[in-house]
């Protein structure tokens, strides 16, 4: 008894010390109701195509050292650590018998065992971070692959810290580009290198380029270098020293505010992108790829922080976008199809830094301190989740194996080495035929042999000929219907249009996968049979070398066929490849027929917003063949563009730029302004006529809409000469833009003047406004036959 007094005393000595461990609110929180949870199992450590993810401990601050927070995080070996480890019991006494449990007044520790790519205690530095992570990058993008690097934690957790650094221990940006710079050099002997970066960040919702601040900025997506923003400048340079300076001017332009843990906290997405082009000499090859650099905001719970007004909606939004991007990390990572990229910007422009085109390393920054307990915890779970993301990497090579042509001059390649085989084939014949006229018989019992050998090494090759090509051909079509899955996604504004798509698209792509996985299956014992029977024929020849000439003659009888295989193959792609080029066109097509008149009425009616109007005018860009990035040497510039050495590039949504000559940069920017912004026009001030001729043009076909917009009258005498009534000519119109809801025109919108004319407001402006005249002109009973309304005189 008196034992287990003594023991209870030094318990509760350690409970109290226990309970001024736990003075944070949050560690307190996360004991309430706490389960036991399982030990987490970990994966297998990303390798090949998944992302590779670092967990970084910060060493712990000033306060967590000063107010008896304790250590959560136990780091095991390079990859493995503890989250919230059991603490080593003290024995248990109870009636003076030492108990194998612990004592049930103690809270249970999570001690949750987590496997990474590599993990980093708080000795580690900056460059032995490098070392792990981007230095390997640089090897990749060399050979034009894109390359992402990201920070990922909680508020305060040394994410800034990990990208910039300081004096004395410089960030991985700057190592990174020195390795660059330093690769560069050591290849430039073969590679003509063009080097340009930009760094931008977004912050509630809005994209700024922080090297030249200015109006926000718009996403597009490109298909040299994947997601792209439109507008930005891009600054060349030459060496990595210049890139303090810019890191240091665009950081002066980061948003930054103090939190509760950081007292220069970043309350913006920091992107930070390398373009990259690279010319090989001997071949003219052109490979493009891009490095982006990406500093998250931290996370941080709004509650928690108690802020108001501003600050809590800068709060709301970074809470979204990393809520965006977890929903995104789980999609990818389920390996689902789709993937939410489009549900915040920071989604939008990471897409092709995660589940893409892409070698992607996390970093994920946790605090070591108690204080941090629940944020190192969800951080720890988030890069869990991101280990099973898969990268479909590619290279990006400018005469890429999409290209119709590379397929046609394949196909020609082959057809010719064909009928060189041929010929060789017929001369050996020849030769061989002399040969037995002149010499002694070989024995045919081994002739014979050998050529029964070499006739199941022909039935065999010819079947791994034909598997492998129906692969190739099946791989194609998965990747075309997957294509065509995600464009479903941009277009789709009903969910169940999508999902209806998502299962069609995905039942396809499944079979698909289970026909080509099949098939891989019987190619590998195909293969194993034909590599045995190599052996089986190489050791004939060695036993019989009289009858290396009718090998030989087998060998090519082989080649011969393999390569008319090869050339049906790559016909049968090319055929599938402009099947898919001509639908894609006929959707062009499609999609102008709608576009136009939408963008046309929600303009018309003030309705469309600055960020539509600004992506329709990157469409019509894109459609006048003005590309997103370019740089000097590409001749096939469509503006006039300033000379290579200006530094200017002929670019014009991404300007590439030298920091010595911006002199013809407002010229350029003038110029393009003027050819291709598209005329505002006010809303309020156009007027009914002008407004219905627009749109009746715009509903005409092709080729007649040059004409000048026509006003009311001349629309009317131009129908009176055709006979055509105006109340015809409105129907006329009415009919081309389709109403969606025409029945929705009941009597009460009418008098609340809400006329639903398609699917805009567009009474107002005809009338002017009057709402009497509105109630007595437009009869219900017109209406509800969904005819349209009688023209207004
Ligand atoms: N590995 C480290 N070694 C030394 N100091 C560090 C380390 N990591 C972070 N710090 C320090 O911790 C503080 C917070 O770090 P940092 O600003 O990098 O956090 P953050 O995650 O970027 O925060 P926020 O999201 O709020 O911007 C800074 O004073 C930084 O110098």
């Amino acid at each position: 008894m008196f034992k287990l007094d003594l023991l209870n005393v030094e318990n509760g000595l350690k409970m109290v010390k226990n309970k001024r461990d736990l003075k944070s609110p949050r560690r307190n929180r996360s004991f309430t109701g706490t389960r036991p949870i399982s030990r987490v199992r970990p994966t297998s450590s990303g390798k090949g195509g998944n992302i590779r993810v670092i967990v970084r401990v910060r060493p712990p601050s000033n306060r967590e050292q000063g107010e008896n927070f304790s250590n959560v995080v136990k780091i095991i070996d390079d990859n493995t650590m503890v989250f919230d480890p059991k603490e080593e019991n003290e024995p248990f006494f109870y009636h003076g018998v030492q108990q194998r449990h612990r004592d049930i007044m103690k809270r249970a520790n999570k001690d949750l065992q987590f496997t990474f790519d590599r993990v980093f205690s708080h000795e580690a530095n900056n460059n032995d971070v490098f070392e792990c992570t981007t230095k390997e990058l640089i090897k990749t993008l060399m050979n034009g692959y894109n390359c992402s690097v990201f920070v990922y934690g909680a508020t305060g957790a040394g994410k800034t810290h990990t990208m910039l650094g300081r004096g004395d221990d410089p960030g991985i940006t700057f190592q990174t580009m020195t390795e660059l710079f330093k690769e560069k050099d050591e290849l430039s002997q073969d590679r003509h290198f063009e080097i340009g970066v930009t760094y931008l960040e977004v912050y509630n919702e809005t994209v700024q380029d922080l090297l030249n601040p200015g109006p926000a900025l718009e996403l597009r997506e490109n298909g040299q270098y994947g997601v792209i923003v439109a507008g930005i400048q891009v600054h060349r340079i030459d060496k990595s020293e210049k890139l303090f300076d810019l890191l240091e001017q665009g950081n002066k332009n980061r948003t930054q505010h103090p939190t509760d843990a950081n007292a220069e906290s970043s309350r913006s997405h920091a992107v930070f992108q390398v373009y990259l082009r690279m010319k090989i000499i001997s071949t003219n090859e052109i490979r493009l790829a891009k490095l982006s650099m990406i500093d998250l905001a931290g996370s941080e719970r709004g509650a928690a922080t108690g802020y108001s007004g501003a600050r809590f909606t800068e709060g709301a939004n970074i809470n979204k976008s990393l809520l965006a991007l977890g929903n995104c990390i789980n999609s990818l990572a389920d390996g689902q199809r789709y993937v939410p990229y489009r549900d915040s910007k920071l989604t939008r422009l990471l897409k092709d830094s995660l589940g893409g085109n892409c070698q992607t390393v996390m970093i994920a920054n946790v605090s070591p301190s108690s204080l941090s307990y629940e944020d190192t915890y969800n951080t720890l779970k988030y890069a869990m989740r991101a280990k099973n993301i898969k990268s479909n990497m590619k290279k990006n090579i400018v005469n890429s194996d999409r290209n119709l042509n590379h397929y046609v001059n394949l196909v020609d390649e082959l057809t010719k080495e064909n009928e060189k085989l041929k010929l060789e084939l017929s001369l050996l014949s020849q030769k061989k035929d002399n040969e037995t006229v002149t010499k002694d018989e070989p024995d045919p019992k081994l002739q014979t042999d050998l050529q029964a050998l070499y006739a199941e090494k022909r039935e065999l090759e010819q079947r791994i000929l034909q598997l492998e090509s129906t692969e190739q051909l099946q791989n194609l079509r998965k990747r075309l219907k997957e294509e065509s899955d995600a464009r479903l996604s941009g277009i789709c504004s009903d969910t169940p249009d999508r999902e209806f798509g998502h299962r069609r698209f995905g039942n396809a792509i499944d079979r698909l996968e289970r026909q080509t996985a099949n098939l891989q299956k019987d190619l590998v014992l195909l293969r194993e049979r034909s590599e045995q029977l190599e052996v089986r024929l190489k050791q004939f020849i060695e036993t019989a070398p009289h009858l290396k000439q009718v090998a030989k003659l087998e060998d090519y009888q082989i080649a011969y066929i393999k390569a008319n295989s090869k050339a049906e193959c790559l016909q049968k792609v090319s055929d599938l490849q402009e099947g898919e080029m001509r639908m894609c066109y006929q959707l062009i097509e499609s999609f102008s027929k709608v576009l136009k008149p939408t963008i046309l009425q929600l303009r018309g009616h003030g309705l469309a917003s600055e960020a539509l109007l600004s992506e329709y005018q990157g469409l019509v860009r894109q459609l006048q063949g003005i590309r997103s990035v370019t740089w000097d040497d590409e001749s096939t510039a469509p503006t006039p563009i300033p000379s290579a050495d200006s530094g200017i590039s002929s670019c014009t949504d991404v300007t590439v730029e030298s920091e010595e000559n911006t002199s013809n940069k407002q010229k350029l920017l003038e110029e393009l302004n003027n050819t291709f912004t598209l005329p505002q026009e006010k809303p309020q001030t156009i007027s009914a006529e002008k407004f219905m001729a627009k749109v009746y043009q715009s509903s005409k076909p092709e080729g007649t809409s040059a004409v000048a917009p026509l006003n009311r009258k001349q629309v009317l005498s131009q129908n009176k000469q055709q006979s055509v009534s105006a109340r015809n000519l409105m129907a006329k119109v009415y009919k081309s833009n389709k109403p969606i809801k025409t029945n929705t025109m009941s009597p009460r919108n009418l008098k609340e003047n809400k006329f639903q004319y398609g699917t805009t407001k567009m009474m107002p402006a005809i009338i002017g406004h009057d709402k009497n005249k509105i109630t007595k002109k437009y009869k219900p009973r017109a209406l509800s036959a969904g005819r349209p309304p009688n023209v207004p005189k």
